[in-house]
């Protein structure tokens, strides 16, 4: 990995203690395979935009339309698309297969790729070309997990649950363990616009977990909460796992992956750099980040930052 590869911006939070996450680590039992993903690639196509070097280094290929003329530059200034259509190839030919019984965290700096890997294995965004091949019923637990804000937590709770795949008696019988988890109290009879972060982010985990699917991919939801929340969190993941197979966790906190996780994929630039057991991959992924931190300071001590660059670039377009 060169130096200019690794000028790109990290955020490994290790927002916990430990402690917060007391218990044995995770052990594996292996299964049968649940998921297998296939040479799998995602191409974004941005439109109207003009490209740039992304965070996280993904790829961004400009310009992929063709150059038309200033005539039609001019009509088109009027349609909904304008300007160059942009690709950003965020998961470059990422391989691998999960079994029944796994934890898997999936590690990596900003724009690395991590999310967009998780929504295409949920079957949110489809494959450019590859493929991922699942057998049972994956469910993302996100925190961005698209509730409604002007309903209710209680109609949040009844939407959610239905998407989930629970029927209307699951719901019913769920319900009250579902506020008891979140512990919102009456403000579940609140449109959720008037939540703290805190509160929406424990509602839809706790609407998201109420299923129990064979695949449950989790995308930074621990990184909400207290410890109180988070230790709660952290049993009924492991519930999960023991009753319904496979678990998926994107984390900037290393130690909550290794808390929960017994394999990590560390994903940078959209290509699976390591799979393999937690300790091993966090040790190389560590030491990736500091090396990094520290190309990152020491170029800025040089004035050679983002700002400084740009304004290098600026003055010799002088
Ligand atoms: N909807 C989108 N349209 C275009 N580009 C996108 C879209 N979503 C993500 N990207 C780009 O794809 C790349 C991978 O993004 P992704 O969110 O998967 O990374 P990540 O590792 O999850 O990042 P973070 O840790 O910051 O959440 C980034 O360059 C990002 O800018």
């Amino acid at each position: 990995m060169t130096e200019s590869e690794l000028d790109l911006d990290v955020d490994l939070e290790e927002d916990f203690e430990p402690e917060d996450l007391e218990g044995p680590s995770p052990v594996a039992t292996l299964g049968d395979p649940v998921l297998v993903v296939d040479d799998l690639n995602i191409v974004y196509r941005v439109f109207g935009g003009k490209a740039k070097q992304v965070a996280g280094g993904a790829n961004v290929k400009e310009g992929t339309a063709p150059r038309r003329s200033f005539l039609r530059r001019l009509v088109s200034s009027t349609s909904q698309h304008v300007g160059a259509v942009s690709e950003v190839h965020a998961v470059r030919g990422i391989s691998f297969v999960a079994r029944h019984g796994e934890s898997i965290g999936i590690v990596g700096i900003n724009g690395s790729g991590k999310s967009t890997l998780l929504r295409a294995i949920t079957g949110l965004i489809p494959p450019h070309s590859g493929g991922v091949y699942v057998a049972g019923d994956p469910a993302l637990l996100g925190v961005n997990a698209a509730l409604m804000p002007q309903l209710t937590g209680e109609k949040n709770i009844w939407i959610g649950g239905l998407a989930l795949g629970l029927t209307p008696k699951q719901v019913e019988e769920r319900f009250d363990d579902v506020v008891e988890f979140a512990d919102i109290g009456d403000f579940v009879y609140l449109p959720m616009k008037t939540y703290s972060s805190g509160m929406s982010a424990r509602l839809r985990f706790a609407i998201s977990s109420a299923a129990t699917p064979d695949i449950l991919m989790i995308d930074e939801a621990l990184a909400t909460g207290d410890a109180a929340f988070k230790a709660r969190s952290k049993a009924r993941i492991d519930e999960v796992r023991k009753n319904a197979g496979t678990i998926f966790l994107v984390s900037h906190s290393t130690s909550t992956i290794e808390a929960m996780c017994t394999r990590v994929l560390w994903v940078h630039q959209g290509q699976l750099v390591m799979d393999g057991p937690t300790g091993e991959v966090l040790e190389h992924y560590r030491t990736f980040v500091r090396a990094h931190r520290q190309a990152r300071s020491s170029a800025r001590a040089g004035g050679v930052g983002p700002r400084a660059r740009s304004k290098q670039r600026s003055k010799k377009s002088d």
